[in-house]
């Protein structure tokens, strides 16, 4: 192992032009490091971690791909779990925006910069795996003292690129060791890995985008063609292409003599610029041949096998699905509001994917609902399982989720008992106000999402598991890692995507809402109706018990109401009670009203509200309009 300073002499002849050993992307990037950079070997810096404001900006730029990823990097993590490997996923910034890591060793990987949030940009770090692989758009290693500030050359880290289907680079992915073998030959596997999951990842992401075109893709041998193909590219119904894989553009650039670093030079041109073959030749490479019958001739003179997948619809459409198209369950949560329109849409997009999703919203506007919605709109076959951790005692949590083994505590049940983790295999497990689940136990599951193995109370070996995870809080849990009350890193591996439900008072769709709970409490075979001034002063109120109150409000109304109609008389106390002269509110919204002589758009004005806002408070407040 080269000294620190043998190291900083390195990297200095280098910069003045010596011939190195290192390899050529080493070099390159130390020399960008220097002369674009700025960068001074001699000058080490600690990683660096950005803001959680900047962090929650990156996220979300990348949810989408996060959302596809999110398995890929699943399925890499169990492959080089145990073998001390982290896993980071960073955006085209070099912002980690992903991290599967031992919780362990926390503490270690937040140092050294392998966790969410750090900033692996070759200009802020210096040469790394994932500023390098940003520049040069190709997988490579940066081992040890391949790294050009000191405090990095412990670590071993392996890079490989995620390109959009429009040819540009989307994110990074990397798998790197706090501390290696001294060979940088070792890492050829981790190479291998990380290349072949950013292929699938991509292959992923074009199949989810290409769902109306053509989808080719390639393989140079039959046996792997249907099963792992290398390249794939998309072609819409003109035979022109749409998109492409990494491995595709290759292909397309060797094709034509063309520069995969050009995408958009790729991307447009019809297929027969690049095969001896054109769109209507497509069904030819379809399933229904054998495969070593459809080899593809391209205009280098190369051939490759290939498998030619239909669209779905033959008529283009928009990506995102229509109202009808959402699944009934999901329609069934709003009617006509922009906000839960955006969100049943978004609701509709997740909801077969595997990724955990956290529900937000104030108390009683309808995330359990939600979550029940979202697993019937999944359609996952196993059981929908939902877990209050607000509700049960401390002490029973973990047994409850966790399970435990015979005789594993005194209480415990002789044949012991399965958690509810594992009842929810193969469907959904539902945490509400996960919030409120104990710090230990916080470490526990986390091991459960990122490893997908469940180990019982008293017991030795994990089992696995495969659940969908739904959260929600009615709290603001960004809030509560803030003040150290919930963990980080369980806070990102549970909010890969987040829906937030709007509170009722906000909601345009408010008498469809309210229909519907109407309909809920007619008496089977009866009628139950509203009479208009009950409709209005219940337009009227706040809800700050949003749907939750208005369902209570309906239950007690078509108990009291007398020939299925419901009258103001009939609505709970609160309702038809206004506000006494002296509530403060009451007196401050008199005087602004006084003051514009009863103008309501003139008082919303200079109370910075909207003129329904004001008719809602003064009908609220009893000051009658
Ligand atoms: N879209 C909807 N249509 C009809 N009823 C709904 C809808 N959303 C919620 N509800 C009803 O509102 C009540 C509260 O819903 P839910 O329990 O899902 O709220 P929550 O946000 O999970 O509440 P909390 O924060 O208190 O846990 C339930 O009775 C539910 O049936």
């Amino acid at each position: 192992m080269l000294s620190p300073v043998d190291h900083i002499r390195e990297i200095e002849r280098v910069g003045a032009g010596a011939d190195s050993d290192r390899d050529a992307t080493v070099v390159q990037s130390w020399l960008r490091c220097i002369r674009d950079h700025r960068l001074d070997p001699a000058q080490a810096c600690e990683a660096y971690i950005v803001p959680d404001g900047r962090l929650r900006e990156h996220r979300q730029q990348s949810e989408d791909l996060i959302a596809i990823a999110r398995s890929g990097l699943e399925g890499l993590y169990r492959h080089i779990a145990g073998q001390n490997y982290v896993l980071l996923l960073a955006d085209r910034q070099g912002v980690t925006v992903d991290f599967l890591g031992d919780p362990q060793w926390n503490g270690q990987l937040r140092k050294a910069g392998l966790y969410l949030g750090a900033e692996w940009s070759e200009a802020r770090a210096g040469t790394c795996a994932v500023g390098a692989c940003i520049e040069q758009g190709e997988a490579l290693t940066i081992h040890q003292t391949d790294h050009f500030d000191n405090t990095h050359t412990p670590l071993s880290c392996t890079a490989a690129p995620i390109y959009r289907a429009d040819g540009e680079l989307a994110a990074v992915l990397d798998i790197s060791l706090l501390s290696s073998p001294l060979q940088k030959t070792s890492q050829r596997l981790a190479l291998h890995l990380v290349s072949a999951t950013a292929r699938r990842i991509e292959l992923a992401h074009l199949m989810a985008q290409a769902r109306h075109d053509w989808v080719l893709r390639f393989a140079r041998s039959p046996e792997f063609l249907d099963v792992d193909p290398e390249a794939a590219v998309s072609v819409d119904a003109s035979g022109r292409i749409r998109g492409m894989t990494h491995g595709g553009a290759r292909i397309l650039a060797a094709a034509a003599g063309g520069d995969w670093r050009r995408p958009d030079r790729l991307i447009g041109r019809p297929l027969s610029d690049y095969f001896t073959m054109d769109v209507d030749d497509l069904p030819e490479l379809t399933r229904r041949r054998p495969t070593h019958d459809r080899l593809l001739v391209a205009r280098d003179g190369n051939s490759l096998f290939a498998h030619a997948i239909e669209p779905q619809h033959k008529v283009a459409r928009s990506l995102l699905p229509r109202r009808d198209e959402i699944p009934a369950p999901l329609r069934a949560l709003g009617g006509a509001d922009p906000a839960m329109e955006a969100l049943q849409v978004r609701a509709a997009k997740l909801a077969p994917k595997p990724v955990p999703i956290l529900i937000q919203g104030e108390t009683g506007t309808g995330k359990e609902f939600l979550a029940r919605a979202l697993h019937d709109g999944s359609g996952l076959s196993g059981p929908y399982v939902a877990v209050n951790c607000a509700a049960i005692p401390e002490t029973l949590i973990e047994s409850e989720l966790f399970g435990h083994a015979p005789g594993a505590f005194t209480g415990a049940a002789a044949g012991g008992r399965k958690g509810l983790i594992e009842a929810a295999d193969g469907g959904t497990l539902f945490l509400d106000e996960i919030g409120d689940m104990p710090l230990v136990l916080q470490a526990r599951l986390l091991r459960v999402l990122a490893e997908k193995e469940v180990t019982p109370v008293g017991a030795t070996r994990p089992r696995p598991v495969t659940v969908r995870i739904l959260s929600a809080s009615h709290r603001d849990l960004a809030e509560l890692v803030a003040a150290g009350r919930f963990r980080a890193d369980l806070y990102y591996r549970l909010n890969a995507a987040t829906l937030t439900l709007p509170p009722l008072r906000a909601r345009r769709d408010f008498d469809w809402v309210l229909d519907r709970l109407i309909e809920r409490h007619r008496p089977k075979g009866g009628a139950l109706a509203l009479s208009a001034p009950a409709r209005d002063l219940l337009r009227g109120h706040d809800w700050p018990g949003n749907i939750r109150e208005l369902d209570n409000a309906m239950s007690v109304a078509a108990a009291l109401c007398e020939g299925g109609r419901i009258e103001v008389a009939d609505l709970p106390e609160h309702f038809h009670r206004s506000a006494p002269a002296s509530d403060p509110r009451r007196q401050a919204l008199e005087a602004v009203l006084r003051d514009c002589r009863g103008n309501v758009s003139e008082a919303a004005r200079r109370l910075g509200l909207d003129r329904t806002t004001v008719h809602r408070q003064m009908k609220r407040l009893g000051l009658g309009v």
